[in-house]
Order: C-alpha cells, then sequence, then structure tokens
C-alpha cells in the first residue's frame, strides 16, 4: 500500500491557515499556494535517486552525488491544480509538465475528463500529480486512471487539503499511489466541499467567483 502522508511542518501550517481565511485574495492565494507547494516539493522528491559524480572542488577532487537523471513529469489537474506546478519546478526545473482536464459535476460529484496532454516519454517519468483538493477523490482516481492507460507507472499524488472520504477511496482504487497532504481535514459537506477546507480552490486561485 502507498504512503498518505499529512507534511505538517510548521511553514506549512501557517501558510495553510493564510489560504484558508475567506479574507484571502486571489493574489496571496496564489502566491502562498506556490510556497506551500515548493515546501511539500522538497519533501515529496525524497527519494529520487542519486548517483556519483567525479568533480573538482578548488581545494580538492571528490566524489560528489547529483540527480541520477530520473526524469520526472508534474502534472496538473486542471483547473486547479495549475496553481502549484510552478512551486515543484522551482526546485525541479527539467520536469516536463503535462495536463489533464477534469470538472465536478457540481449536482452528481462525478468527475468529467476533457482534455490529457502529457509528455510523450510519460512512462519512464517519475509523475508528480498535483491538485490543491482531494475531497470524494473521483478526479484524482479519473487522472490516474488516464495516466495509467498511457503506461505511466511511477505516480505520486501531491494535494493541499485532503477528505477523508477522498483518501480511502484514492487508495482502495490505486493503492500504489503515494499521498502527500498538507492537511487531513474532518469530512465533506452535503455538496461535496471539504469541511472546514478552503473552499473552491480554482475559484480562488483564478477569481472566478
Ligand atoms: O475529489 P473530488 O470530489 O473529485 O473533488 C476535487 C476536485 O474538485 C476541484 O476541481 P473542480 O471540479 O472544481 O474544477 P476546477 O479546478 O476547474 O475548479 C478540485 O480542484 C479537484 O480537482
Ligand atoms: O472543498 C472542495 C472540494 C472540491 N473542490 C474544491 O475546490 N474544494
Ligand atoms: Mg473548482
Amino acid at each position: 500500500m502507498g504512503k498518505f502522508q499529512v507534511m505538517d511542518h510548521p511553514l506549512i501550517q501557517h501558510k495553510l491557515t493564510i489560504i484558508r481565511n475567506k479574507n484571502c485574495g486571489t493574489k496571496v492565494f496564489r502566491e502562498v499556494v506556490d510556497e506551500i507547494t515548493t515546501l511539500m516539493a522538497y519533501d515529496v522528491a525524497r527519494d529520487m535517486p542519486l548517483e556519483d559524480v567525479e568533480i573538482e572542488t578548488p581545494i580538492a577532487k571528490m566524489t560528489a552525488k547529483t540527480l541520477s537523471g530520473k526524469k520526472v513529469a508534474v502534472v496538473p489537474i486542471l483547473r486547479a491544480g495549475i496553481g502549484m506546478v510552478d512551486g515543484i519546478l522551482k526546485l525541479i526545473p527539467a520536469a516536463k509538465v503535462g495536463h489533464i482536464g477534469m470538472y465536478r459535476d457540481e449536482e452528481t460529484l462525478e468527475p468529467h475528463e476533457y482534455f490529457v496532454k502529457l509528455p510523450a516519454d510519460i512512462e519512464q517519468r517519475q509523475v508528480f500529480v498535483v491538485d490543491p483538493m482531494l475531497a470524494t477523490g473521483g478526479s484524482a482516481i479519473m487522472a490516474i486512471d488516464a495516466l495509467k492507460k498511457r503506461g505511466a507507472t511511477n505516480i505520486k499524488f501531491v494535494c493541499l487539503v485532503s477528505a477523508p472520504e477522498g483518501v480511502k477511496a484514492l487508495r482502495e482504487k490505486h493503492p500504489d499511489v503515494d499521498i502527500y497532504a498538507a492537511a487531513l481535514d474532518d469530512h465533506l459537506n452535503e455538496d461535496g466541499y471539504i469541511v472546514p477546507g478552503l473552499g473552491d480552490a480554482g475559484d480562488r486561485l483564478f477569481g472566478t467567483k
């Protein structure tokens, strides 16, 4: 079973409180989502493989460590996942970016896929799927289905706020996928929103409401 890790570093908790606040405007919301994602990326990348290289410091020759050229793809679930892409690229600038478009029907809460564009060699890449919200889990499950259908095998899911319902569903459907969240909240309300959550992440990021 893949792991479920809540990254509750004080800096992450502090910044999450800023964006949970309903008085946080679009500009700050976008900036702080970016900062939290970078803080999370540091630990999500912890098991990236290293290899030895021979270098010379100004003082001596040495055998030093370097990332082993393992290829990474960051795949945001549109729209809200877009807000988390740059935060990872800051630390892993050579990563390629794929996109999966998904919207949740407001009545049924069923996810609908409307766009998939991935790096051609996705099957060779460590994939970081990003989306701020893991609510029922339907969108994440369908996005990971789409990735696996196209050959991806090495997938991690990174979100900001998760609900117990979504964590359970995603782990049942994709037990091989590690899940990283900045918080595990209490429950979903009757409209499928995470409580206490942060509201509609896409609308808050892009100012569409
Ligand atoms: O776990 P689930 O129940 O599937 O809900 C989570 C999804 O809902 C939101 O997207 P939304 O459908 O609002 O699209 P948007 O990002 O374009 O606003 C969010 O960004 C997730 O993708
Ligand atoms: O609370 C929620 C649930 C789904 N999508 C969001 O943007 N927020
Ligand atoms: Mg939305």
